[in-house]
C-alpha cells in the first residue's frame, strides 16, 4: 500500500511503515501532484482534502485525520467517490481540558476571583467540552451546559440556551465543531449582537475553531469593552491571525490547547486501527509512550487556585507558552505549534494526595496518583 502523511504525525514511522511504503511531507505542503499513486492518505487540520486534491488521487481509498475536527475534509466529496475515512474522536479531549482549566485559572488570579465562585457556561458538551466539565465539576464550579443537539437527541441535563450563557455566565468557553451551514451552523456563532451580550468583565474562551468568533466584531468589541478578558487558542486564517486581535487578546496560544503526546498518539492509533479494520494488532498507548515517569511527589495541602495553577504549570505553562507565541509572530506560528508536539498531560505527573476527598478532585484533573 502506498501512504503519504503529514510528517507531524505521532509515533508515524513505528505503525505505519510496516503497512506498506510509506512517505511523509509537511501537512500544508500536501498537494494534488503528490497524490498520483497514493492509496491511504493521513493528514492533520492544516491539510485540505477537498474535491481537486482528491480528482489528483485515483488510487485513493483512505483517508484518516489524527484530529477531532473534520471541517478541513471535504466530506460529501469522499462519499461520492466511495473513499474510507476517519477521524479521531476524544483522542486529544483531556488536553483541551487541561489547557481550559489552566486558563480559567490564570484569569481568576488575574481578576482577584475565586474560580469556585464563578459560574461558567460550556457551548458543545461533546468530548472536549465534557473534559472541561469534569473538571470543573470535580472543584465545585456552577456550571451551565448549551448543546441544542444533545439536548433534543433527549440527553439528561439540565440544558441552556447560548442566549442564557451569555446573560447569566462570568464565564464562557467554546467547544462545538466548525459548520458551515444549515440549522446547526456555528460559523460566526458567536457575532457582534452575541459578543455584546457579554457581561461586564465577562471571559470568553475559545478552543474550538477561530471562525466560530467573528474575529474583527471580537476586535470591535474587547476596544470598546477592555473589561472583557478573552482566551483564544484558535483563529481565523491561521497560521496568520489577525495581529491587532492577538494583542488584545489576554492569553494567546497557537492552536495547541489539544496538543499532547499522549492525544498525539492516541489519534495516530486510532488512524492505525480504522485503517487496518482490526486485520493488523494496533499497539497500546504504554507501548508508544516511551517517556520516563517522574517520581511521585505531595500533594499541596489545600487545593486553592494558586496551588492548582502550581500543579498544572509543573506540566505546562500556559502563560510561558502565550509569552513565546507573541514573540514569534508574525512568521512563527507553526513553529510554536511543533514546539509544543511533547507536551505531557496531567497524568505524566503522579501525586500522593493529602486524603481522599483530595484524591477524587486530582484524579478528576486527569493527574496519576499513588496508591
Ligand atoms: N484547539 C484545539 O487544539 C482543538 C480543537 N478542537 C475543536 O473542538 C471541536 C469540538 O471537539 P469535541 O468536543 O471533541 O467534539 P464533539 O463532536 O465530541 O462535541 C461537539 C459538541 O458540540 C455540540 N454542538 C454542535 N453544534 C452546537 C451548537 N450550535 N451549540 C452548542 N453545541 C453544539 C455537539 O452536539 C457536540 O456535543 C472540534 O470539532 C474541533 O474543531 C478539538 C480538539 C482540539
Ligand atoms: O483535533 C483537532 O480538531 C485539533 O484542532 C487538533 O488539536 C489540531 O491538531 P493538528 O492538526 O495541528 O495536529
Amino acid at each position: 500500500m502506498n501512504l503519504l502523511a503529514d510528517e507531524n504525525m505521532a509515533a508515524l514511522t513505528p505503525l505505519f511503515a510496516p503497512l506498506g511504503r510509506l512517505r511523509a511531507l509537511p501537512g500544508r505542503d500536501i498537494s494534488a501532484t503528490d497524490m498520483a499513486d497514493v492509496e491511504a492518505l493521513l493528514v492533520r487540520s492544516v491539510t485540505r482534502v477537498d474535491a481537486s486534491l482528491l480528482a489528483a488521487a485515483p488510487k485513493l481509498r483512505f483517508v484518516g485525520t489524527a484530529t477531532i475536527g473534520t471541517d478541513h475534509l471535504d466530506l460529501a466529496a469522499l462519499s461520492e467517490r466511495g473513499i474510507r475515512w476517519a477521524n479521531a474522536p476524544g483522542c486529544n479531549a483531556e488536553a483541551v481540558g487541561e489547557w481550559v482549566l489552566q486558563a480559567l485559572l490564570v484569569l481568576a488570579l488575574r481578576s482577584g476571583r475565586a474560580l469556585r465562585d464563578c459560574t461558567l457556561g460550556i457551548v458543545g458538551v461533546g468530548n472536549t467540552g465534557s473534559a472541561v466539565l469534569r473538571r470543573l465539576k470535580a472543584l465545585g464550579v456552577r456550571v451551565l451546559c448549551c448543546d441544542p443537539l444533545r439536548q433534543a437527541a433527549g440527553d439528561s441535563g439540565p440544558w441552556f440556551s447560548l442566549d442564557q450563557l451569555l446573560a447569566q455566565c462570568d464565564g464562557i468557553t467554546l467547544h462545538v465543531p466548525l459548520v458551515e451551514g444549515g440549522a446547526n451552523a456555528t460559523r460566526a456563532l458567536l457575532d457582534q449582537q452575541r459578543l455584546a451580550q457579554l457581561g461586564e468583565g465577562a471571559w470568553l474562551l475559545n478552543a474550538s475553531r477561530g471562525e466560530v468568533i467573528d474575529n474583527r466584531a471580537l476586535v470591535a468589541e474587547k476596544r470598546r469593552r477592555p473589561d472583557l478578558k478573552l482566551a483564544l487558542d484558535v483563529w481565523e486564517q491561521e497560521p496568520l491571525p489577525m495581529p491587532e486581535l492577538v494583542e488584545l487578546a489576554d492569553i494567546a496560544t497557537p492552536h495547541i490547547a489539544g496538543y499532547s503526546l499522549e492525544g498525539k498518539i492516541r489519534g495516530s492509533l486510532m488512524l492505525h486501527c480504522a485503517l487496518t479494520r482490526g486485520q493488523v494488532r494496533t499497539p497500546a498507548l504504554a507501548e508508544l509512550l516511551d517517556a520516563p515517569a517522574k517520581p511521585a511527589e505531595a500533594a499541596p495541602t489545600t487545593l486553592d487556585d494558586q496551588s492548582l495553577l502550581g500543579l498544572l504549570q509543573q506540566v505546562f505553562d500556559l502563560e510561558r507558552e502565550d509569552e513565546r507565541f507573541r514573540a514569534a509572530l508574525p512568521g512563527g506560528f507553526d513553529a510554536r505549534r511543533k514546539a509544543n508536539l511533547a507536551r505531557r498531560e496531567c497524568s505524566a505527573l503522579t501525586l500522593r494526595p493529602v486524603d481522599d476527598t483530595q484524591r477524587t478532585v486530582l484524579s478528576a484533573l486527569g493527574f496519576s496518583l499513588t496508591e
